[in-house]
C-alpha cells in the first residue's frame, strides 16, 4: 500500500505570519507595473537581436565568431594569477535562469563576457545538426528551426535557456525517453581552455575525455564558445493525448511508465513508444499522462480533429488545461509543434500561479496574457533578499533524476516531506559510455532489463516538484533547509541526481556521493583548470563564498594533486 495514505497533516504549531508573506501577496503589483511591461521591452530588444543576426550570412556569422574568440583568449591572458580572482562567465546573478544565489559571482572573480556569442552559426540539414554559440537560447532555436521542419533533438521548454547553461548543467524535455539529456545530443564542443588553446572536442577525438566531462561542471573546465547540436526532422503539428490515471502514488507511477515504456522491453521500437512524453501528477491519487506523436498540417486539418493554437495568449495555462481531462475523460488534440515545445514557458509551470495568482483568470488572460511571461532575470532583480529567502526556506523548486523504478518511491518520498503538488514527470535516458562522467547510471542495471531500460541506457525520470509545500499553505512550519538536505540523502541512497540550478545544501564530500567526481578530477588537471576556474562544488555551494575560502579550498586542491599530475 501506498505510503501516501498515511497522515501526512497533524497537530503542529502556526506558524507566525512574516512580512516576508506580505511582500508575497503584493508582489503582483510591482509584476504587472513594472516587470510585465518591462520584460515585454526585454523580449521584444532580445528579438530585435536575433533577427539583426539572422540577417547576416552564415559565413559572416562564422568570420564575427572566430574574432570574438580571439577576444575571449585575450581576455583569458589578461587575467594575473597572482592578483585576479577565479574565471566566470561575466552574466550577472539575476540573469540566469537557475534558482542558485550564484554568490560566487559576488566575490572577487575574473569575468570573461560571452555576451557576443548569440548566434546560430550554420543549420546544417545534411549533417543534420545546428552550430551555435552559447548564448542562443530555446526561443530563439525553434523560432529558427521550426519552419524548416527541424528541431534541436531535446528542446527545453523554457524561452530563456541557453545553449551553454543547458550543457555545462542539464537539460531535458518529453523527447530525452528516446535522446537523453541536451549534452546526450552535441556532437562536438568548442572550447577555450584554461591556457588559452581553442580545442574542438568529440565523442572519439583525442579531447573526448573532455567532451564527457563539461556536462554538468558549470562552466569549470573551460568557456565553451560553440556547440554541434544534434537535429531531427519534426512536423508542424504535435498530435497529444491526454490520459488521466487514478490510484495510489505507485499506481499512478506505474501508468506513467507504462504510457511510453513498452513492457515487453521493445523500447527502440517507434510503433510502440511515442514521440513525446510528459506526466503530471495533481495529487496523491490523480494524475494526467501526456503522450505527442508528430503529425502534419493535413493530417491535423482532417475533418473531425480539434487543433488548439496554443500558442494564442489567452489560452488557459497548460497544466489547468491537462488536468481537464480528470474531468471530461481521455482526449486528444493537434497543437503546432513550437506552441507545444514552449507550453509551460506562459505560466512558468505552475509557478505562475504564486507570482500573479489570477494570471490564469479568464479577464487577465485576455487582457494582459500577451505580456506573459515575466522575464525570471527581472522577477529575479525586483525580488527583495527576503523573497529570495522565502523560496529558500518556504518553498521548493528541485528537479530529482531518479530511475524510472524509483519513480513511486519518490513520489511517496515527496508527498510524505514535502506535500507539493502538481509534480512533473519527464522521462530520459541515461547512457552507459565508455567513460564515467558525473552522472552515469546505476551500475548493472541493464542485467535486471527493467521496464524502459535497453542494454545501452537506464531509463530515469525528471521529478519536477515546484510549489508551496502542504505544511506552508496550512500554515505550519516547514523548514526548506532541512528538507532539501533529506531529499538530497535519500537521492544519494537510491542513485538519483540533483538537478544543480537548483539550491543545495550538500557537503563537499556528498556532493561527490552523489556526482562521480573521477573523469571531472582528471580534466581539470589534464586541462589545467584549477588555479584558473573555480571548483563546480564551489559553484553550487549554498552561502556566501569568499575570495579567501575559494582560493584556499583550490590550493589546497593544487598542493594534492601536483604531484600526481607531474
Ligand atoms: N527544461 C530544462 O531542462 C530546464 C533546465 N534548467 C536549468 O537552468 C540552467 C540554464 O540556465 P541558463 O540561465 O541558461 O544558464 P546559466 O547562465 O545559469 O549557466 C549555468 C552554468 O553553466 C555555465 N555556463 C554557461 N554558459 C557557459 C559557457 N559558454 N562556458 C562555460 N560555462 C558556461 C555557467 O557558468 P558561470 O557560472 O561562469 O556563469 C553556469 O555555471 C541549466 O543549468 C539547467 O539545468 C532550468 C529550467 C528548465
Ligand atoms: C528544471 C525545470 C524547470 C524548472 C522551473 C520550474 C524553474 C527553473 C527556474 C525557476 C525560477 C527561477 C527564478 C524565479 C524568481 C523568483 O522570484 C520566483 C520563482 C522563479 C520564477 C522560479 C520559478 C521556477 C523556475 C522557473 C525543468 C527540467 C522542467
Amino acid at each position: 500500500m501506498s505510503d501516501a495514505k498515511a497522515p501526512v497533516a497533524t497537530a503542529y504549531p502556526k506558524r507566525k505570519i512574516q512580512l516576508v508573506d506580505f511582500l508575497l501577496s503584493f508582489r503582483w503589483i510591482i509584476v504587472i507595473f513594472f516587470v510585465l511591461p518591462f520584460s515585454f521591452l526585454y523580449y521584444f530588444s532580445i528579438y530585435l537581436g536575433d533577427v539583426k543576426s539572422e540577417r547576416k550570412s552564415y559565413k559572416q556569422r562564422q568570420m564575427e565568431h572566430d574574432e570574438n574568440v580571439k577576444e575571449v583568449v585575450k581576455r583569458l591572458g589578461q587575467r594575473n594569477a597572482e592578483k585576479d580572482g577565479l574565471v566566470c562567465t561575466a552574466r550577472p546573478p539575476w540573469v540566469v535562469v537557475g534558482m542558485r544565489n550564484v554568490d560566487y559571482k559576488r566575490a572577487r572573480h575574473f569575468e570573461v563576457d560571452l555576451s557576443k556569442f548569440r548566434n546560430i552559426l550554420d543549420i546544417d540539414t545534411e549533417r543534420m545538426v545546428a552550430k551555435v554559440e552559447p548564448l542562443v537560447n530555446m526561443g530563439q532555436m525553434s523560432r529558427v528551426t521550426i519552419p524548416m521542419n527541424l528541431s534541436l533533438a531535446v528542446l527545453a521548454e523554457l524561452d530563456d535557456l541557453t545553449v551553454g547553461g543547458l550543457i555545462n548543467g542539464f537539460g531535458v524535455e518529453g523527447s530525452s525517453h528516446i535522446f537523453g539529456l541536451f549534452s546526450d545530443t552535441v556532437v562536438a564542443l568548442e572550447v577555450v581552455l584554461a591556457d588559452g588553446k581553442v580545442v574542438r572536442a568529440t565523442k572519439d577525438n583525442e579531447y573526448s575525455d573532455l567532451f564527457y566531462a563539461i556536462p554538468w561542471s558549470q562552466g569549470t573546465l573551460g568557456l565553451l564558445v560553440s556547440a554541434e547540436i544534434k537535429l531531427i526532422p519534426v512536423d508542424q503539428y504535435v498530435k497529444l493525448t491526454y490520459k488521466p490515471v487514478r490510484g495510489n502514488l505507485k499506481e499512478l507511477a506505474q501508468a506513467y511508465a507504462d504510457s511510453f515504456a513498452p513492457k515487453d522491453g521493445d523500447q527502440d521500437n517507434p510503433s510502440k513508444v511515442p514521440e513525446m512524453v510528459e506526466g503530471m501528477i495533481y495529487g496523491p491519487t490523480e494524475g494526467v499522462m501526456m503522450t505527442g506523436m508528430y503529425a502534419s498540417r493535413n493530417e491535423a486539418k482532417r475533418r473531425g480533429n480539434v487543433i488548439n493554437n496554443y500558442g494564442w495568449w489567452f489560452k488557459p495555462w497548460f497544466y489547468q488545461h491537462a488536468q481537464t481531462a480528470l474531468k471530461r475523460g481521455e482526449f486528444v488534440e493537434y497543437i503546432p509543434t513550437r506552441d507545444y515545445y514552449h507550453r509551460h514557458t506562459r505560466s512558468l509551470y505552475w509557478e505562475g500561479k504564486l507570482i500573479l495568482p489570477f494570471g490564469d483568470q479568464f479577464w487577465f488572460r485576455f487582457l494582459l496574457g500577451w505580456l506573459m511571461p515575466p522575464k525570471i532575470a527581472l522577477l529575479k532583480a525586483t525580488q527583495s533578499e527576503a523573497i529570495r529567502n522565502y523560496y529558500h526556506d518556504h518553498h521548493v523548486i528541485q528537479d530529482l533524476l531518479v530511475p524510472l523504478y524509483k519513480v513511486g518511491d519518490c513520489l511517496e518520498w515527496v508527498h510524505r516531506e514535502m506535500e507539493v503538488y502538481p509534480i512533473w514527470l519527464c522521462p530520459h535516458r541515461i547512457y552507459k559510455l565508455p567513460v564515467r562522467p558525473m552522472i552515469y547510471p546505476e551500475p548493472g542495471f541493464e542485467k535486471h532489463k527493467r521496464q524502459g531500460d535497453t542494454e545501452y541506457a537506464q531509463m530515469y525520470t525528471d521529478v519536477g516538484v515546484y510549489y508551496v509545500p502542504g505544511a506552508v499553505l496550512r500554515g505550519e512550519p516547514f523548514d526548506g533547509s532541512e528538507k532539501c538536505r533529506q531529499l538530497e540523502l535519500w537521492l544519494i541512497e537510491n542513485h538519483g541526481f540533483q538537478a544543480q540550478y537548483a539550491v543545495t545544501e550538500l557537503t563537499e564530500k556528498n556532493f561527490w556521493r552523489m556526482f562521480d567526481n573521477g573523469l571531472y578530477e582528471q580534466c581539470r588537471r589534464k586541462y589545467k583548470a584549477i588555479g584558473t576556474f573555480m571548483s563546480v562544488y564551489y559553484k553550487s555551494k549554498k552561502g556566501r563564498k569568499t575570495e579567501k575560502e575559494v582560493q584556499e579550498a583550490e590550493q589546497e586542491k593544487a598542493e594534492q594533486e601536483t604531484p600526481e599530475a607531474n
